[in-house]
């Protein structure tokens, strides 16, 4: 018996093995879950599909969060594969490199708008779509960074989409829970991704973070995966609107221990 078994669901922002969202789709699909796929343009398509081929994947669909046909025609292929589903992973996110470095004053209007839409707005716009498919007892989340909530260096405007981000996943819970829907977020901490890479100095707040975070270690994929597949289960059944670290620790630091 699976945690996961009988329940069917959509993954967004699989990039290729790297992404967080294949640590999540590994859990999920050993549990049991039925799980479809998006992607974006033609160039991720070719690592996409054979991942998700790799976990019998039935949807495999083209879907840019920005464009509200495309998330439509997301939503529909879904309804005739699935009918209902039982979880809903949003783990997408982008903003301009030229923003994700130096001071965020320099920060324009264009790249905070296109940040905002891509980061934070494509959440509540895919739940909108998906609202009449989701089932009772159905299970949403996201994927934040401990930056929406205190000053990491060059992550700038991503850190304002990613409090937006957690802001919304208060009023989506709020607004679904009478349904027994819930809502939640994991904030990660830092991993070598596509995403990471766009983020100046990233290496080397990788490497600092294992010697800052409590149990001395940087976080995997499988690590968020297990987490997800936790929030996503029946066993999370009364938590909804939580952000929940899976950082080893990091965010509880005020200064690094003095141990070594
Ligand atoms: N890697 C980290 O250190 C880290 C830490 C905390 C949170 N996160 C978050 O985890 C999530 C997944 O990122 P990742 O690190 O696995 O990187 P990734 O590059 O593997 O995944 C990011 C995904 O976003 C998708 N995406 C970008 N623009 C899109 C659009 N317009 N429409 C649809 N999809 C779009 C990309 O195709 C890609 O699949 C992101 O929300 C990221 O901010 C990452």
């Amino acid at each position: 018996m699976g945690l996961m078994d009988g329940k069917k669901g959509l993954i967004l922002g699989l990039a290729n093995d790297r992404s967080i969202a294949w640590g999540i789709a590994q859990a999920l699909h050993r549990e049991g879950a039925e799980i479809g796929f998006t992607y974006v343009g033609e160039a991720l398509e070719r690592r996409v599909r054979p991942l998700a081929e790799s976990l019998g994947a039935k949807l495999i669909e083209p879907c840019d969060v920005n464009s509200d046909e495309q998330i439509a025609a997301l939503m529909e292929r879904t309804r005739e594969t699935f009918g209902q589903i039982d979880f809903l992973i949003h783990a997408v996110a982008f903003a301009n490199k030229d923003e994700l470095n130096g001071l965020y004053t320099r920060t324009t209007r264009a790249g905070f708008l296109l940040a905002m839409e891509v980061s934070a707005y494509s959440l509540t716009a895919l739940v909108k779509a998906a609202d009449d498919l989701l089932a009772p007892n159905a299970s949403i989340l996201t994927l934040s960074y401990h930056g929406a909530r205190k000053v990491m260096a060059n992550y700038n405007v991503m850190g304002v989409a990613k409090a937006a981000l957690e802001a919304s996943v208060y009023y989506l819970a709020a607004d679904l829970g009478p349904r027994n829907i819930r809502v939640n977020a994991i904030s990660a901490g830092p991993i070598r991704t596509l995403a990471a890479n766009g983020i100046a100095g990233f290496r080397s707040l990788h490497r600092a973070f294992a010697e800052v975070a409590p149990l001395r270690r940087n976080v995997t994929i499988e690590d968020v995966g297990n987490a997800a597949l936790f929030l996503c289960s029946d066993l999370a059944s009364s938590i909804t609107g939580e952000v929940m670290y899976v950082d080893a620790g990091f965010n509880v630091m005020g200064a690094p221990s003095s141990d070594e």
